[in-house]
């Protein structure tokens, strides 16, 4: 009796005021927090602050949450670029053991070994699919066995559709530049191979020149970035972007070059076009939220170690661009524009013919495609899907690569 008795003096007089405290002061919290994440959500993307210590920050779970949105990939996808010729994915045990080698690698730091010899020679079957022979011809230019070889100081690692093989090109005509012309698509689909054979696959070089290669999907290859920081921390990396609706356009043409048979790029590019709901899992539309991917690679290497050229000015302004690559390769600016000439037939600019040769200096068929007429209204909600990313890649890199002036003509055109 005593016991009810006090009981109920407990919660009849002191308790009723310290609930009504604790339930207000938890109401004030929730309201708090609330607001705060609201906040957070209208500043994204235009949010300060996104670099720290060399890193993305995100401190609104916004940018997170997106990013976990768009890789939880529907089931059922469709990834046509997968079938270009990519090997199925190591699985993560695999991974391991060879990050665990290249580690042992780099310990031991081992002779290189003719084991690559065998395999470089077919390695170029699925690149020469690629590439004319004019890109096969302008690659020889600049064979030479002296010297020795040495694993790459810079890497061109993306992106896809973005000019690289342009900017490779272009390079490879400076003296101090010494690069591998197909792609060795190591970091993402040969790593098991190790450290010799990708030296191995390089040309040689003398003092002071720099090694090189190209492979645009290491950009968008989750593992790239560790891979690459554990071979070389010192590395310099060079990215090609373009406006990631034009970027997928021209992934789709090169696809559609190869299997004529795919759906459209519309019928490609939504979920649900009713619903207005874009296909961000479609590898085409994916690679071009560079945002996120270059959001892996801030987690390993600082900015200044990252260079950013802009696909399209490469193509009105070669040899600017040209300039800015080789000051950030610490290379004399030997490539200028001396070296380019615009070629009306290829409707691109093209490398001027050394005198001792009448070889061509365009690229090849496979660059420079005609793309199909996509749809405006498509083009017009691709660009508004990608507005965010990219301000917030321009806020990430400091460059403002104006795409959306592209898409303010596509606007006033289809008004037209
Ligand atoms: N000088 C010159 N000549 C020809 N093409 C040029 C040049 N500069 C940039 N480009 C653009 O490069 C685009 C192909 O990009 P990549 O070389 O990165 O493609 S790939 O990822 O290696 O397949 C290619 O894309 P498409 O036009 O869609 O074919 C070109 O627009």
């Amino acid at each position: 009796m005593a016991f009810w008795s006090s009981t109920s003096v407990f919660t009849s007089k002191v308790p009723r005021k310290i609930l009504f405290m604790f339930t207000l002061s938890l109401s004030v919290t929730y309201l708090f927090y609330s607001l705060m994440s609201c906040y957070n959500s209208l500043q994204f993307p235009l949010q300060e602050n996104y670099l720290f210590q060399g890193r993305l920050v995100t401190e609104d779970t916004t940018f997170v949450t997106l990013r976990e949105k768009l890789y939880s990939a529907s089931p059922g996808f469709t990834e046509f670029t997968q079938a270009e010729g990519t090997t199925s994915a190591p699985t993560a045990r695999e991974q391991d053991e060879a990050e665990q080698r290249t580690v042992e690698w780099i310990r031991t730091q081992a002779s290189p070994t003719k084991s690559a010899a065998a395999f470089r020679s077919a390695a170029p079957e699925r690149d020469r699919q690629e590439v004319s022979t004019t890109d096969s011809e302008l690659r020889m230019n600049c064979t030479s066995d002296y010297g020795e070889k040495k694993l790459p100081q810079a890497i061109i690692i993306g992106v896809k559709k973005g000019g690289t093989r342009a900017l490779l090109e272009a390079l490879r005509v400076h003296p101090d530049v010494r690069a591998v012309g197909n792609e060795p698509h190591f970091f993402d689909r040969n790593y098991e191979k190790g450290l010799d054979w990708y030296r191995d696959l390089m040309p040689s070089t003398l003092e002071g020149q720099i090694t090189m290669e190209k492979t645009p999907s290491y950009f968008v290859t989750n593992h790239a970035p560790k891979r690459i920081h554990s071979m070389a921390k010192d590395i310099k990396l060079i990215i090609v972007v373009r406006n990631p609706v034009t970027r997928a356009i021209s992934d789709y043409t090169q696809t559609l070059s190869k299997k004529p048979e795919i759906p459209t790029f519309e019928v490609l590019a939504f979920k649900n076009r009713t619903l207005g709901l874009i296909d961000a899992s479609w590898s085409a539309l994916r690679i071009g939220i560079y945002a996120l991917h270059l959001e892996s690679w801030m987690q390993y290497f600082p900015l200044s170690q990252m260079h950013f050229v802009s696909g399209e000015r490469l193509i009105v302004d070669p040899a600017g661009e040209m300039a800015k690559v080789q000051d950030f390769l610490g290379l004399k600016r030997i490539v200028t524009d001396k070296h380019f000439y615009f070629n009306k037939t290829k409707g691109f600019p093209c490398l001027k013919k050394p005198e001792d040769s009448s070889t061509p200096r365009c690229l090849g068929k496979s660059k420079g495609r005609t793309h199909p007429k996509i749809d405006p209204d498509v083009i017009r909600r691709l660009h508004k899907f990608y507005k965010p990313f990219n301000m917030m890649f321009y806020q990430m890199t400091g460059q403002n690569f104006e795409w959306e002036l592209e898409e303010d003509s596509v606007s006033r055109s289809s008004q037209d």
